[in-house]
């Protein structure tokens, strides 16, 4: 490389000073840039690169770069300039300072997911310990409520790219890409689409932040290794004009694609992810009702998959519901005599509703006549209010829970009745919103409420997170008393009714299932994950709670016993999945050692499988 010094000496001599002094300049220039582009040999590539502070540049990162440094899928999508970059990043600086000023709101609470988010990226031993042993604490700010606002600030908090991002522009691409995930074993993958993140709507790319939240879950209680957990973000687009307008949006700045391009997208990941994972686990979330059903459907039977908002929500549901029906002093088996108005048809309603009645049809028979008096104890309202076989473009999936016009005139309702009005007419056992609209369950409601045929009405507002809860605690037991059972999805503290009485208030949210259902799939070797083992799921949570404790209102654990009772839960799914026959084994332990297991050796070979965070011994070995 040229430099200034190679300046001959008869050149020296031959130019005027000025036009010397001009060539000097000009050498040192030339010599300066050529330095800084002289290209960087790296020794490295993929999160080895993005791990280096000295040469990663994230989201700066060219398309080209990506694909040559093996990092495609390893970065959300949108290639940003450094100025971009630093945009963001004081942004988010200041609109800390913003919000600092205008007092205590999500901020605190963000910065504590910051502050654990650091730790994670440092050192996940301690990061999962933290986690564990202060589950309680730390599940509201890794998970709901925190991780939405996580999700909706997503693209000025971050930092450094967790996961992988597939997006509609490396269609073709998927099979080779997956080998740029540094692990060779995968157990756990959650995938989003990021159409519907909690009830916070579509927040595009930034929904990969509720992939990595549920997998901490997945650490934390079910003890999956976390180096074999990957959380995967499928961009298709997003129809959130914001988000599109916004020049910081890490996502593809286009709106979503639907129909079979938006489902060979999809396929194309599955085939991917199950080629170079075969024995991964695929847990869909937060996809909008529409795709999460149809995909369920699609894959249930071929892959080692669920959707937790359908499926995980339901049996959480259903273990609640059995939970509200001993609280009254009353057998499960009177469940079927429950009537429960269901505010909310979309992946969750309708899963509950699906669900729970297949439950009440199995009490009473499991026949056509058993199956048709559970469906009428449903009464569904959505936003358009009761669903009744009169509705006009009625959704196929609500449509076997329409109220018929026989039953309308004898109750005095009529398609599209309000939800105060079912409430008043139906006087229901129970009230449970899936709704994703914070307050539906207004004061007219809970006083219609109090007109329940039951001694212990039971509310469940389950929609995440807090402030979309349809109603709070406070709000339950100061209008109808200290009768009522409450559950919300995101966690409430109790209520002091006063003379040392507490109204509890229980968290009926799908992670008291997911990461059993999960672990118990792995550790079974089941190829699918059926609707048996989904049941023995929930009924394993609903026999969780010891009598004492239903009668007391509590009707789902504390947070802090979440490790103990995913164990159960695993262990329940296991001895499913070998009854009816679809176990496999895992490792060493195959399908006949599996059936040979006690329940109690269950359980026990459950928890020796489950991930602990403790720092193993190390050794230095040559290559
Ligand atoms: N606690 C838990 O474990 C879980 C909670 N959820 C929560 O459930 C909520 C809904 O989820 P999806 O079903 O997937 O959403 P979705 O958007 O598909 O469904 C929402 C439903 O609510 C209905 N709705 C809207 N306004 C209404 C009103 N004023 N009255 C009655 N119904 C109304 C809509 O018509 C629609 O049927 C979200 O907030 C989500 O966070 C979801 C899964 C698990
Ligand atoms: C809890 C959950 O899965 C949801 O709110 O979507
Ligand atoms: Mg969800």
């Amino acid at each position: 490389m040229a430099n200034a010094s190679s300046i001959s000496r008869s050149l020296r001599r031959s130019l005027a000073p000025d036009d010397l002094h001009r060539l000097l300049l000009q050498r040192s220039r030339a010599f300066v840039t050529a330095e800084c582009h002289r290209p960087v040999v790296l020794h490295k590539r993929g999160p080895d690169i993005l791990h280096d502070p000295w040469f990663n540049r994230g989201t700066a990162f060219s398309m080209t770069e990506r694909d040559r440094l093996g990092l495609r899928g390893l970065l959300p999508p949108s290639v940003v300039s450094s100025q971009q970059q630093i945009d963001r990043f004081m942004g988010d600086l200041k609109r800390l300072e913003q919000n600092a000023r205008d007092g205590p709101s999500d901020t605190y609470q963000l910065a504590k997911w910051r502050i654990l988010n650091r730790l994670h990226d440092r050192n996940e031993t301690m990061y999962y310990k933290v986690l564990i042993d202060n589950i309680e604490e730390y599940a509201p700010i890794v998970y709901t409520p925190t991780v939405g606002a996580v999700c909706q600030n997503y693209s000025g908090l971050f930092r450094r790219p967790r996961g992988m991002y597939f997006s509609a522009e490396d269609r073709g691409e998927m099979m080779s890409m997956v080998y740029n995930w540094p692990a060779d074993q995968v157990d756990m993958i959650v995938v989003t689409d990021g159409s519907r993140i909690l009830g916070l709507g579509d927040l595009g790319v930034q929904g990969i932040g509720i992939a990595i939240g549920k997998l901490d879950l997945y650490v934390a209680a079910a003890g999956i290794n976390p180096q074999r957990v990957l959380p995967v973000m499928i961009d298709v687009g997003t129809n959130n004009e914001k988000l599109l307008k916004d020049p910081l949006y890490l996502g593809l700045q286009e709106h979503r694609l639907e129909g079979e391009e938006y489902v060979e997208i999809i396929d194309e990941f599955m085939e991917a992810v199950f080629s170079r994972w075969p024995n991964v686990i695929v847990q869909f979330e937060d996809f909008q009702s529409k795709w999460a059903f149809r995909l369920l459907q699609r894959y249930r039977k071929t892959y080692r998959m669920f959707n937790d908002d359908v499926q995980g929500t339901a049996g959480v549901a259903i273990a609640g519901l059995l939970g509200a029906v001993r609280a009254q002093g009353r057998p499960m088996i009177d469940f079927p005599k429950q009537k429960i108005v269901v505010a909310g048809a979309g992946s969750a309603g309708i899963g509950v509703v699906n669900a729970a009645s297949r439950t009440m049809a199995r009490m009473l028979g499991n026949n056509e006549i058993a199956f048709e008096s559970a469906r009428s104890q449903f009464w569904i309202v959505d936003a358009h209010g009761l669903i009744t076989e009169e509705r006009v473009d009625i959704d196929p999936d609500a449509r076997p829970f329409a109220r018929r016009k026989s039953e309308l005139t004898h109750q005095g309702l009529n398609e599209g009745a309000s939800l105060i009005e079912v409430v008043k007419k139906v006087k229901p056992d129970v009230i449970l919103g899936l709704s994703a609209v914070g307050g539906l369950f207004s004061k007219e409601v809970l006083e219609a409420l109090k007109d329940s045929s039951s001694s212990r009405p039971a509310i469940f507002a389950m929609s995440n997170p807090t402030k979309n809860a349809e109603c709070t605690p406070e709000e339950a037991f100061s209008i109808i008393g200290e009768t009522v059972v409450f559950s919300s999805g995101s966690p409430f503290d109790d209520v002091d009714l006063g003379d040392g009485k507490i109204g509890h208030s229980n968290q009926g949210n799908n992670m008291y299932l997911f990461p059993g259902i999960g672990l118990g799939t792995l550790l079974s070797g089941a190829r699918i994950v059926s609707d048996g083992m989904l049941q023995a799921a929930a009924e394993r949570l609903a026999s969780y709670m010891k009598e004492e404790e239903v009668l007391q209102g509590i009707i789902y654990p504390p947070t802090s016993r979440i490790r103990d009772i995913t164990k159960e839960v695993a262990a329940a799914v296991v001895r499913e999945a070998v009854a009816e026959d679809l176990a496999e084994g895992y490792r060493d332990m195959d399908a006949r050692e599996l059936a040979r297991l006690s329940e109690e050796e269950t359980v026990d070979y459950v928890k020796n499988n489950m991930w602990n965070p403790v720092y193993p011994t190390v050794v230095y070995k040559k290559d």
